[in-house]
């Protein structure tokens, strides 16, 4: 399924010839930042059924994930099944919610073709590439798996920047890169991977996540989940602000994945009430908003059937994969 064959299809993020004056210019305040994300937990407190509401949207916009050197086609195949089913009917029936599925499946490149089998169509399967976590193989490597990955069947790409161009400002280099990896990806959606835990401070996250939208990103994301500090809200909050910036600029909508170290429903629920008040309801869907996360799935899960009966159930009644 090719993203823009979708119905509703948002026009893609064209991208903007390379501005060094915009990224100059890129000011953030640290401790405003810090305030407001340290907030925003605190404030939010939904009951009920809202909150089971909430829990189900959560449900539809997790790219479900499995990023391990263990995996088999076994597992995805595994993984995809709940993903095509992530909520067991009986409870979606007792709060009164449809049917619904995950917003895509994540995996590297060996398993796509099993998670494009498995899931025949019915949801796009997205590759992590360009030498997942670290970046650093060789370019014209990183380009050609972008393109096997398409060819497989991947309908959304997941590259990882090079980080040292933003460590040491070459933010012409993130981008000329940035602009290749679009093009090979062809009709495929390109979401760039920032790696925010390494990138130093939060000046270089809004600075990176500008020049990645205007090289053409579909979605900016946090993490690869691998870095020792992955999505966090002050980050989020400065990306979420960089994406409304670029909108005000260029009319674009760019999505956006916190991804790394998401597990639990209370936080999911945190990041999409951020997401609201920064950006609106427009982004609460899976066309522009995505968890990357590999256990989320399995503690809204128990906080679904919480609500139906009243119990709590053990944590191996919601395997994932
Ligand atoms: O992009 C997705 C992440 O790798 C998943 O991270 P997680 O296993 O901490 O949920």
């Amino acid at each position: 399924m090719s993203p823009t064959d979708r119905p509703n299809a948002l026009p893609r993020n064209e991208g903007l010839p390379f501005d060094a004056g915009i990224i100059e210019g890129v000011r953030t305040n640290t401790p405003g930042v810090l305030r407001r994300a340290g907030t925003i937990g605190a404030r939010r407190s939904l009951k009920k059924d809202w909150q089971a509401a909430w829990l189900a949207r959560a449900v539809s916009m997790i790219d479900l994930t499995t990023l391990a050197g263990d995996d088999t086609p076994g597992r995805v195949r595994r993984l995809c099944a709940k993903a095509l089913r992530p909520v067991r009917h009986d409870l979606l029936d007792a709060i009164g919610l449809p049917d619904l599925t995950v917003g895509a499946v994540c995996v590297y490149h060996e398993m796509v073709p099993v998670a494009v089998d498995a899931l025949a169509g019915r949801l796009p399967v997205a590759a992590v590439s360009t030498g997942f976590p670290a970046g650093l193989s060789p370019f014209r490597l990183r380009l050609a798996e972008i393109e096997e990955s398409v060819a497989a069947g991947a309908s959304e790409i997941d590259i990882v920047i090079s980080r040292r161009h933003a460590l040491t400002g070459d933010w012409q280099a993130l981008y000329g890169e940035m602009r290749e990896m679009r093009a090979a990806c062809g009709d495929a959606h390109v979401k760039a991977i920032l790696a925010t835990g390494e990138l130093g401070s939060l000046r270089n996250v809004m600075k990176a996540s500008l020049v990645c939208m205007m090289a053409g990103a579909d979605f900016i994301k946090t993490s690869t989940g691998k870095e020792s500090v992955n999505a966090t809200l002050p980050v989020s909050l400065v990306m979420m602000r960089a994406i409304r910036e670029y909108e005000a600029m260029t009319g674009f909508k760019v999505g956006y994945k916190p991804a790394g170290g998401i597990s639990k429903a209370k936080d999911a629920i945190t990041y999409l009430a951020l997401l609201k008040e920064e950006l609106g309801d427009r982004w609460l869907r899976p066309d522009l908003f995505r968890f990357g996360a590999s256990s989320l799935l399995a503690d809204i899960e128990r906080q679904l059937e919480h609500h139906v009966t009243g119990r709590y159930s053990a944590g191996y009644r919601h395997a994932v994969g």
